[in-house]
């Protein structure tokens, strides 16, 4: 069995002639938190939509637990248990947060959300997703509209519902974009527990939570890897530095 969860080799998009994506070979260990970053535009989001699957590559393969995926459409993935959590939200605003978490529930076992379903039947998940809601604490927020949590809130149970997916690897999309300086810290501090026993992929702006979050970093500048290592790696690397004209910042406490 490979050390990759994940695994690209030539991994290319162009748009039009344009390559956002250029020859990226990209190996994510397996139960590692592994940040994607890089300047605006250096192609995080294409890599990160060729990954889920919400782009077809130009060219290049893409390996998930030793299979090809390369050509695979995202609920092929999802089902092989790759999620894909913030940003595309799977949170209906016109539901409570706990009936959120059990639509999650239903989906994972296969049962299409039904409003009409009776309500013996929708209690049998009632402890399962309260049980998740509590991992992402969220106690007392069940009967609240997930339309009405406030930002961080509604974050949490993102996270909440993509775990009721039972996913093995998680790749969040800028996770702690827009939040508040409070909600980063808990917002990080949940997806460092939601890491244990899986893979995280994430793409990040946020250098401080990267640094004390991920264990690999990879810096993709116009489409390529420029480097790749732990956080004080990569910050010491003067390419890298020459990328972010200063901007890397200190290691902060998670
Ligand atoms: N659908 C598209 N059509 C044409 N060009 C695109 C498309 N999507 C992205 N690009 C281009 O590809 C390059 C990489 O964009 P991408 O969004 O992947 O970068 P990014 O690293 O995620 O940037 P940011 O940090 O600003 O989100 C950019 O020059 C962008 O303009």
């Amino acid at each position: 069995m490979t050390v990759y969860a994940l695994e690209t080799s030539g991994l290319t998009k162009q748009f039009a002639g344009f390559t956002a994506v250029s020859d990226v070979g990209l190996r994510v260990r397996r139960h590692t938190i592994h940040g994607l970053i890089g300047p605006n535009g250096a192609g995080k989001s294409t890599c990160f939509n060729l990954l889920t699957k919400f782009l077809a590559p130009t060219r290049g393969t893409i390996l998930y637990e030793g299979a090809d995926i390369s050509r695979a459409g995202p609920a092929e993935v999802a089902r092989m248990g790759l999620a894909r959590s913030f940003q595309i939200s799977a949170v209906f605003p016109h539901l409570t947060a706990l009936e959120n978490v059990r639509a999650a529930l239903q989906r994972r076992r296969g049962e299409s959300f039904d409003f009409w379903r009776s309500d013996r039947i929708l209690k049998r998940y009632d402890a399962d997703a309260r049980a998740l809601m509590a991992e992402v604490g969220l106690t007392g927020w069940e009967e609240t509209l997930a339309g009405e949590m406030p930002y961080g809130r509604k974050r949490a149970l993102e996270l909440a519902t993509t775990l009721a997916l039972a996913p093995k690897m998680l790749l969040l999309d800028e996770p702690l974009a827009g939040l508040g300086q409070e909600d980063v810290g808990r917002i990080a501090a949940l997806i460092k527990r939601a890491a244990e026993g899986r893979t995280v992929l994430m793409v990040e702006h946020n250098l401080n939570v990267v640094a004390s979050l991920c264990d690999v970093i990879t810096v993709l500048t116009r489409g390529k890897i420029l480097a790749e290592g732990d956080y004080a790696a990569v910050s010491a690397n003067p390419a890298v530095q020459q990328a972010y004209l200063g901007e890397m910042a200190e290691p902060a406490h998670v």
